[in-house]
């Protein structure tokens, strides 16, 4: 299982006004990390960073625990981006190979084992994303990003999809770091949550979650857990998600 070691000197577009700061943190092995800041803060950017899409600049981003060369990254759009020309099942093959009887086993997870030849058109939304995420670990990657994967769904099938992503993730046992605006979100999955501010950027604040090994999503008092979680950080920190911590704190 892989870590990270963020150690960003800065991240700015050409002329443009610096989107993040010094942003030095560490992502823990087989952990799952959330980001959550306001809008424009520059958490897609940290993730394309993170999977060397953009360039890190004057700082470094150091993997350590990686089995090969490179540390195998899947990324989870915000939107699926499947190939529309490829059936479901060609869409992982893309990745995978062809036989590779991980293809059947992921969608299978997915519940879509049914859906292996049908075209992306033909999917609704949220089998689309199903799609998606079995795409990324069907790869079996040591790092896991997802970009706000829950986004435009319906309650329950935002709530199915993110119960089987954490069972495809506790087969896997990736390193996962994941965007989201959904406090909610981020504490029913995520063993630490980074917090950040307004451009120029950095992580103001980082909680961790004692999480059950199953996660608090699905349980019966996870609820109820998430809700204290959510309503202690507010009760020190109203103004955490617009990226201010409380001048007290
Ligand atoms: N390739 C790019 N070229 C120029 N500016 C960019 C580029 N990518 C992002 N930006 C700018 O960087 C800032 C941060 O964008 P980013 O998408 O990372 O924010 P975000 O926190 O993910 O936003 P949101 O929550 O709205 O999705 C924005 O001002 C955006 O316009």
């Amino acid at each position: 299982m892989i870590s990270i070691t963020l150690n960003i000197e800065g991240k700015r577009f050409g002329s443009e006004a610096p989107v993040l700061s010094t942003l030095k943190a560490r992502v823990k092995p087989g952990r799952i990390t959330a980001i959550v800041g306001p809008s424009g803060c520059g958490k897609s950017t940290l993730l394309n960073m993170i999977a060397g899409l953009e360039s890190s600049g004057k700082g470094e981003i150091i993997f350590s625990g990686v089995s090969g060369d490179e540390p195998k990254v899947g990324y989870i759009f915000q939107t699926p981006r499947l190939m529309p020309w490829l059936t479901a099942k060609e869409n992982l093959e893309l990745i995978c190979g062809t036989d590779n009887p991980a293809i059947q086993e992921t969608l299978d997870a997915m519940g879509i084992i049914d859906k292996l030849d049908t075209y992306p058109s033909q999917l609704s939304g949220g089998m689309q994303r199903r799609v998606s995420i079995a795409r990324a670990f069907v790869y079996h990657p040591d790092l896991l990003l997802l970009d706000e994967p829950f986004t435009s769904l319906d309650v329950p099938t935002a709530e199915l999809l993110r119960k089987q992503l954490i069972d495809l993730w506790q087969h896997q046992q990736s390193t996962m770091m994941f965007v989201t605006h959904d406090l909610r979100e981020a504490v029913s999955l995520a063993d630490e949550v980074w917090f950040l501010s307004r451009p120029p950027t950095t992580v103001i604040h980082r909680m961790e979650i004692d999480q059950p090994s199953g996660r608090w999503l699905g349980r019966d008092d996870g609820r109820k857990r998430i809700d204290d979680v959510v309503a202690n950080l507010f009760s020190v920190h109203p103004q955490i998600l617009s990226g201010e911590l409380d001048a007290g704190a």
